[in-house]
């Protein structure tokens, strides 16, 4: 059965035009002027766009002593009902664990996600079983993209020689480093002083990683990648000194890209500082929320393409996980949610303020993480063959947040009390209209894999320079002898 989008304006990350488009097996069939179909969804004064790809989601991830509450089944739900249709999660091996046996348990997880999701290897230890298998996870189960913690001393941190060796090693396999650039030792000495001095509240966990942590981790991360000859990707840029680091990497023409979150650049520091110590702690996150110069520089660096993609990092626990840090910030769990606000929150603060272009808003919430991912135009596209993939966009659908009406299983939204303006009147995953005009109709199990595979355009070009310009020794003639 084929069903047609009609009437409304297709925006992509390079053109915006009217037409309509036409649906067969979960596939863009045909693109154009008066299509008929099956079904008809009608788009009239809507946009239709790629749906959204979160590339930096945690669902049931181990953490701190317990578990991220949203799961793929809620995660996923959250993730359509905001217009998101693929979201990547991480594989956190245990220590001495194997990557693919890592990987098992992630697949385990996902079995109920209801919108196609895919996954990044983290690198939580170095080993040989590390280097041996990173080949097959590429080559053989699609996933091309290797995380770094520099942060969490004492359980995901990796030290430099650890990252050293792993990138190099991607660097060979044709695979991408990500890194969360946080300096772990700095961060881990800071908190003890703190709390020694008695601060124990959740405002000193931003007291505990100040941008600096963060734009040192940032160039360190650059220096070693280009050293071994690897993309990075950096993870939660959340600061003008991180962003600095890679603008400037950028521009030096290394092979790096930056990842702002929503949450950083709509909401500020003086979230820790409510009286009400669940207000705050439910908004502990690593790297914290930062002031409005940070946030300056973020929204910036979208426009200029300094920076990348927009993502949530989405790790939502309960106001009672978070309560296990009461007396102790280090304890308090450390992520916020955001799946299901991403792109309206965006769309209100970016494209309605004039930040972006509607355009640029798809770019970054899609098109450039497909690219970067390996994985376009099969995702972050409205093509012929591409998967129909898509939200129908209606810039005048209004809503205020509110955790009662939302799809995640925590009981709050840090965005609480927000208008927004812009929001999915239909959103299809390969197809299926998982929203249809503010109804949720999710299949559980509907979503499959994306593999990705290695040595992506930017790994091939990247490689050839390195080739090009590797240290080669100077052919001589009439050497001397050699001294007595
Ligand atoms: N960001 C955060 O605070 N929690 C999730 C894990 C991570 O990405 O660091
Ligand atoms: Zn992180
Ligand atoms: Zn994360």
């Amino acid at each position: 059965m084929t069903k047609v989008i009609k009437n409304g304006t297709i925006i992509t990350h390079d053109l915006t035009y009217k037409a309509d488009v036409l649906i067969d097996g979960g596939k863009i069939i045909e693109i154009g002027p008066d299509l008929q179909g099956d079904e008809q969804l009608d788009a009239t004064g809507c946009y239709v766009m790629p749906g959204g790809i979160d590339p930096h989601t945690h669902l049931e991830m181990p953490f701190m002593g317990t578990y991220s509450t949203d799961n793929f089944e809620s995660g996923t739900r959250a993730a359509l009902s905001g217009g998101t249709t693929m979201v990547v999660d991480f594989v956190l091996p245990g220590q001495g664990q194997g990557l693919v046996d890592a990987m098992k348990t992630w697949h385990n997880k996902s079995t109920l996600a209801s919108c196609d999701y895919s996954y990044h290897m983290a690198v939580t230890w170095w080993g040989e079983k590390v280097f041996d298998e990173m080949p097959t996870v590429i080559n053989d189960h699609g996933i091309n993209t290797f995380k770094h913690f520099m942060a969490y001393k004492g359980a995901l941190m990796v030290n430099d020689d650890e990252m050293y060796a792993s990138f190099s090693r991607l660097g060979e396999l044709g695979g991408i480093a990500l890194v969360h650039a946080e300096n772990g030792d700095v961060v881990a000495e800071l908190s003890a002083k703190l709390l020694a001095a008695g601060n124990t509240g959740p405002e000193a966990h931003a007291y505990s990683r100040p941008a600096q942590v963060e734009g040192e981790a940032t160039n360190r991360a650059i220096m070693i990648a280009d050293m071994a000859g690897v993309p990075l990707y950096v993870v939660h840029t959340s600061c003008e000194e991180s962003h600095e680091a890679i603008r400037r990497a950028r521009q030096q023409g290394k092979r790096v890209w930056g990842e702002p979150l929503i949450q950083h650049l709509t909401l500020d520091e003086s979230e820790y500082f409510n009286k009400d110590w669940d207000h705050a702690a439910r908004r502990v996150m690593s790297p914290p929320f930062r002031n409005k110069q940070h946030q300056d520089s973020l929204w910036a660096g979208l426009q200029a393409g300094s920076l990348s993609v927009v993502a949530t990092d989405h790790c939502a626990f309960t106001t009672e996980q978070k309560r296990y840090g009461v007396g102790d910030f280090t304890k308090i769990p450390n992520g916020t949610g955001g799946l299901e606000d991403r792109m309206p929150m965006l769309w209100t603060h970016g494209v309605a303020t004039g930040r972006l272009t509607p355009n640029e808003f798809v770019a970054v919430t899609s098109t450039n993480i497909a690219k970067i991912l390996n994985c376009y135009p099969r995702k972050g596209a409205v093509l012929v063959g591409a998967d129909a993939d898509l939200v129908v966009w209606d810039p005048e659908k209004e809503k205020t947040i509110q955790a009662s009406a939302q799809q995640s299983a925590i009981d709050y939204n840090v965005f609480e009390g927000q208008t927004v303006k812009g929001l999915p009147r239909f959103t299809l995953t390969r197809g299926h209209v998982a929203v249809h005009d503010g109804e949720m109709r999710t299949q559980e199990g509907h979503g499959e894999f994306v593999k990705r595979a290695g040595n992506g355009a930017t790994n091939k070009a990247l490689s050839s320079w390195k080739e090009l310009t590797a240290p080669r020794p100077v052919e001589r003639t009439g050497i001397p002898a050699t001294g007595v």
